[in-house]
């Protein structure tokens, strides 16, 4: 079996509780509130931007020059299109440059943002692919199953087409093939790195939309 498929069946259940969530019923029915939603876009952008980062050490770590365009590619469109996206939120819920460079990451945005910069800088490549799979998969999923279902009009309707739209699928499906092909020639050890790391992100992930729906903040 691909690694790809071992992963995803391995974390089905996380993926069926990520559905479930509260902030994304709500984000689906329209009703979530704008404070949840403009904590998670301010988080997203300083996310996005240690993803970027993240992307970059990968195409520097890729094992062909494919890989590097790729993942320079990715880089690159992970800063630029999300940005579009971010900067249209932040115009309607009127967050300013400035209030955005002086909001903190949250603790889980940090944690995320680390796991992925410290991953990129520290392990094989394909242990960096496997850290990088479920933000883009888990997007893509999540997007699809939305956009089936979401109330219309949607005050998120920008967000959802996004990640439901053709474009980021092709690159998924992309980041998909290359982390299979990588994992076919690993070693145990490496492999067994690789599913830790994958699991660990998509966990990540659950506690991304946590924090937004509870507008996670420093205790102390
Ligand atoms: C937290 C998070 N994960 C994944 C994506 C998709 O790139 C995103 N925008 N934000």
């Amino acid at each position: 079996m691909s690694f790809s498929t071992d992963a995803w069946t391995a974390n089905k259940a996380l993926y069926d509780t990520i559905r479930a969530m509260p902030f994304n019923v709500a984000l689906k029915e329209g009703s979530l509130s704008e404070d949840r939603f403009k904590h998670y876009i301010i988080q997203d952008a300083h996310y996005l931007i240690a993803f970027g980062r993240a992307l970059a050490v990968a195409a520097a770590k890729a094992d062909d020059p494919d890989g590097i365009v790729q993942f320079s590619e990715g880089a690159k469109v992970a800063i630029i299109v999300e940005r579009a996206l971010h900067a249209d939120y932040f115009q309607r819920f009127k967050v300013t440059p400035a209030d955005f460079e002086s909001t903190p990451l949250s603790p889980v945005c940090h944690h995320y943002s680390n796991f992925l910069i410290a991953t990129a800088w520290a392990e094989p490549y394909p242990v960096v692919l496997a850290a990088l799979l479920p933000c883009f998969w888990i997007y893509a999923e999540v997007g699809r199953a939305i956009h089936a279902e979401a109330a219309s009009p949607n005050n998120y309707q920008a967000w959802i087409d996004t990640y439901a739209g053709q474009e980021f699928h092709d690159a998924v499906a992309a980041v998909i093939a290359t982390t299979d092909r990588v994992a076919a020639k690993a070693s145990p050890e490496t492999l067994k790195a690789m599913h830790h790391a994958f699991t660990r992100a998509t966990q990540l992930e659950w506690m991304f939309w946590d924090s937004a729906w509870n507008l996670g903040d420093w205790p102390v």
